[in-house]
């Protein structure tokens, strides 16, 4: 199985394109894949499919052998990908994901190629849309309780489930200790990605994650969106954000007109291989 090795801002994933559907055993191939001692080593396994609905489909498979429904760091790999060896030109181009469609541009090109703005859709903030346990209209700074400690959680869903906390200093806060902690909680049924955040300012925030069925990672797209989103809720930052994640910086937009949140950052590939199985 020949694949590329691609990441967004060090979110890593193993891209394979040229399947007409997703394979039986693509939970156990991800796994084994996307180990960094025994496989090629990824945050995930990424199939290009062909789509009904779209210009292609893109189904993402997390390191545990779990799927997710939407990845942003995967969309921005999978257009980058369409763009330079599917012929997609550069125009618009429709992803669809298991969370729906998403609609991906590139933005000032000759000047700014090498950033990627996506459509990432209305934010859900409804507790049992996220899901979680609440079913309030929104879940904002929420106390959950692990042992002795109590952390307010805000849930944002951009397809996938995220709660939000924020600390004062998400660069040293350890993500290892409560991240899975967190991410397993009861108040999660569905489980979810944590971001740790800490507003700098109304326009900067620094975000640490967990995510769920990978552990920690670089980066994470839908969780840039939904740190932004809590932070507008809790009203600590503004509608545009650039937010700096440890691999680097997404640009994040909660649009006032239309709800959509916009995501604009880098994606790469950095090599090819054949998987041998
Ligand atoms: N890295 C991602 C999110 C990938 C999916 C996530 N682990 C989940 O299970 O929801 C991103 O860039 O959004």
């Amino acid at each position: 199985m020949k694949f590329t090795k691609m990441h967004g801002l060090g979110n890593d994933f193993i891209v394979v394109a040229g399947e007409k559907q997703l394979p039986e055993n693509s939970s156990e191939m991800a796994r084994r894949i996307c180990n960094r001692h025994f496989g090629v080593g990824g945050d995930g396994l990424v199939f290009i499919l062909p789509s009904e609905k779209g210009d292609v489909r893109m189904r993402i498979i997390n390191s545990d052998g779990s799927e997710a429904e939407q990845c942003g760091n995967a969309v921005r790999c999978v257009a980058r990908y369409c763009y330079e060896r599917l012929q997609f030109g550069t125009g618009k181009l429709a992803i669809e994901t298991q969370a729906g469609l998403q609609y991906v541009e590139l933005p000032g090109t000759g000047m700014n190629t090498d950033l990627i703005r996506v459509d990432m859709g209305k934010p859900r903030l409804a507790g049992k849309e996220i899901p979680t346990a609440v079913k309030g209209e929104t879940v904002v700074e929420h106390p959950v309780k692990l042992g002795e400690e109590t952390f307010f959680v805000t849930g944002v869903s951009m397809g996938n489930p995220h709660g939000v906390i924020f600390v004062e200093d998400a660069d040293t806060f350890p993500v290892e200790v409560w991240g899975p902690k967190l991410e397993q909680h009861s108040f999660f049924p569905e489980k979810a990605n944590v971001e740790f955040v800490t507003v700098r300012t109304p326009h900067e925030l620094d975000m640490r994650v967990w995510e769920r069925g990978v552990g920690r990672t670089m980066a994470c797209g839908t969780g840039a969106c939904a740190a932004l989103v809590a932070s507008v809720l809790t009203g600590k930052a503004e509608r545009q954000a650039t937010v700096h994640l440890q691999g680097g910086d997404l640009e994040i937009e909660w649009s006032k007109q239309n709800d959509h949140v916009y995501m604009t950052g880098p994606a790469k590939a950095v090599f090819e291989g054949e998987w041998l199985g």
